[in-house]
């Protein structure tokens, strides 16, 4: 299937929305309420030479409810380590994190993850694929197949609810994904470069996408990327990652209004946050050398 014959979804209104009898659009507000916090944060990996290599250092940082937040750095900065570390997939050598008051301890279903590779399940349609953690939760059906269905309309593919995983393109297997981690109402929804492998206009569809189911769900978000472009289209705000070891270097509000347009990269705001990460970036791996 040609990319670029992707149905999209058209913009939901906030009175078509409450019509739909799905939960309501909240305010395009962040709250103060901290929703994730990283709290000195090291996690050391043994080498074969015996002395540990550390690929975080101490790293801190917070994440308010309702935010999107974008870790964006160079290749092996530890974007990816933090992320599972966020999710439970991996313990940190030292310090500690917790999402909505918790300690991270393990795997859960309250913290929905979005990868690269499509982590979909082959066997099942996509319907199934979005109703899986619902029906984990024991959740009746009536009820599923009301959230499955918001789900599909927003991400658009109501016309693909029967469609094998294999019969998608990139793009749609990706808004699968994302509709399957929020229809489990995820407390923090984390994505890891999930748009990376995608051509560079599905890339650019997807961040519009991301944008409006974000602005509707209201989610936090925590997004890996290394893509400049993409922080700043996405983010309200950018945490910088240096490398060797990995920390935060700097966290730079995105104060360029909603919606973001395409058309945005162009405008000055944009290009002078886009030179301070690339500057940030390139000292960075300049000390490195
Ligand atoms: N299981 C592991 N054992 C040893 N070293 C590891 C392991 N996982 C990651 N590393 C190292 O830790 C560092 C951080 O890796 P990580 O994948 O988190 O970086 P990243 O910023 O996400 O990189 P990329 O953008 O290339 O995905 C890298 O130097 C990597 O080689």
């Amino acid at each position: 299937m040609g990319q670029l014959a992707e149905p999209l979804p058209s913009t939901v209104s906030d009175e078509q929305q409450k019509q739909d009898n799905t939960t309501p659009i909240k305010e395009a507000t962040t709250s103060e309420k901290i929703q994730l916090h990283i709290d000195e944060v090291t996690l050391k990996f043994p080498t074969s030479t015996g002395t540990d290599f550390t690929a975080l250092d101490k790293v801190s940082m917070e994440v308010r409810e309702n935010e999107f937040a974008v870790i964006v750095g160079p290749s092996g900065c530890g974007k990816s380590s933090l992320l599972y570390l966020t999710a439970g997939l991996n313990s940190p050598t030292d310090g500690e994190i917790k999402v909505a008051g918790k300690v991270v301890d393990g795997p859960s279903a309250e913290r929905g993850m979005v990868f690269q590779g499509y982590t979909l399940f082959p066997w099942l349609s996509v319907s199934e694929n979005i109703e899986f953690g619902l029906k984990q939760k024991k959740m009746p059906a009536p009820e599923r197949k009301k959230i499955v269905q918001k789900y599909l309309k927003e991400v658009g593919l109501e016309n693909f609810a029967d469609r094998n995983p294999k019969q998608l393109s990139g793009g749609m297997k990706q808004r699968v994904a994302i509709a399957r981690s929020l229809a489990n109402d995820p407390e923090i929804l984390l994505m890891d470069e999930p748009f990376g492998a995608l051509d560079s206009q599905t890339r650019m569809q997807m961040q519009q996408l991301l944008l409006q189911v974000w602005e509707h769900s209201k989610k936090t978000v925590v997004f890996v990327t290394h893509d400049i472009d993409e922080a700043i289209m996405l983010g309200d705000r950018v945490f910088v990652m240096g490398a060797r070891p990995g920390r935060i270097q700097k966290v730079l509000d995105v104060n360029i209004p909603h919606p973001r347009t395409l058309d945005m990269v162009m405008e000055p705001d944009f290009i002078s946050l886009k030179r301070e990460i690339l500057s940030l970036l390139h000292d960075d791996l300049s000390e490195m050398h």
